[in-house]
């Protein structure tokens, strides 16, 4: 179930009604998929093969084509990331640094947990999106945010674009930012 964490004001929001509420008055997205729907060779496995990442959408196709229809998402992929992950490292590099996407972007958790820092108005700041499995939610156009692994260092996400070349970031800087 996620979490928030608003980190000026070390303020910690949980219980899906809780959580679900704030995001929403952010303009983002929350929702619950059965992450237990997954055969037993897809679940917490963080070395998906791409028929295996082909078998994690299939597991997934209703719940995909119900937000594609709902938002207008046109492409959806799965990415793993663990240290088995060959450009670990460069990825996250990408991933942990401030940025914006032109487009709604969708982020659906199948296995591990990650966190997503999202810029909030001014009087809230950035505040943690701590995600497990199951846990769905937008990443709205042109709102900074970066993401980060935690300390299980995994995850697998399903993610759904709208933009047909897929995931393409424009950097942001934020000298306002503190990464505590
Ligand atoms: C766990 S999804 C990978 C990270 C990503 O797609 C993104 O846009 C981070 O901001
Ligand atoms: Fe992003
Ligand atoms: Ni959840």
């Amino acid at each position: 179930m996620a979490e928030i964490l608003i980190r000026n004001a070390n303020e910690r929001i949980s219980g899906e009604e809780q959580v679900r509420e704030f995001l929403e008055s952010h303009e983002i997205l929350y929702e619950h998929w059965d992450a237990s729907k997954l055969s037993g060779e897809l679940q917490e496995n963080f070395t998906l093969t791409d028929d295996q990442k082909a078998a994690v959408l299939k597991t997934f196709e209703p719940e995909i084509k119900d937000l594609a229809a709902r938002r207008g998402y046109k492409i959806w992929d799965v990415i793993t990331l663990s240290e088995a992950t060959p450009n670990l490292n460069e990825l996250l590099a990408k991933f942990e640094q401030i940025h914006t996407h032109t487009e709604d972007e969708i982020r659906a958790i199948v296995a591990g947990k990650g966190i997503f820092i999202i810029k909030g108005p001014e009087e809230i700041g950035y505040f943690n999106v701590e995600l497990s499995p199951g846990d769905v939610i937008s990443v709205p156009e042109n709102i900074p945010h970066f993401f980060t692994l935690m300390e299980n260092q995994k995850i697998v996400a399903i993610r759904l674009f709208i933009e047909e070349n897929g995931w393409i970031a424009e950097p942001y800087e934020d000298p306002t930012f503190i990464k505590a």
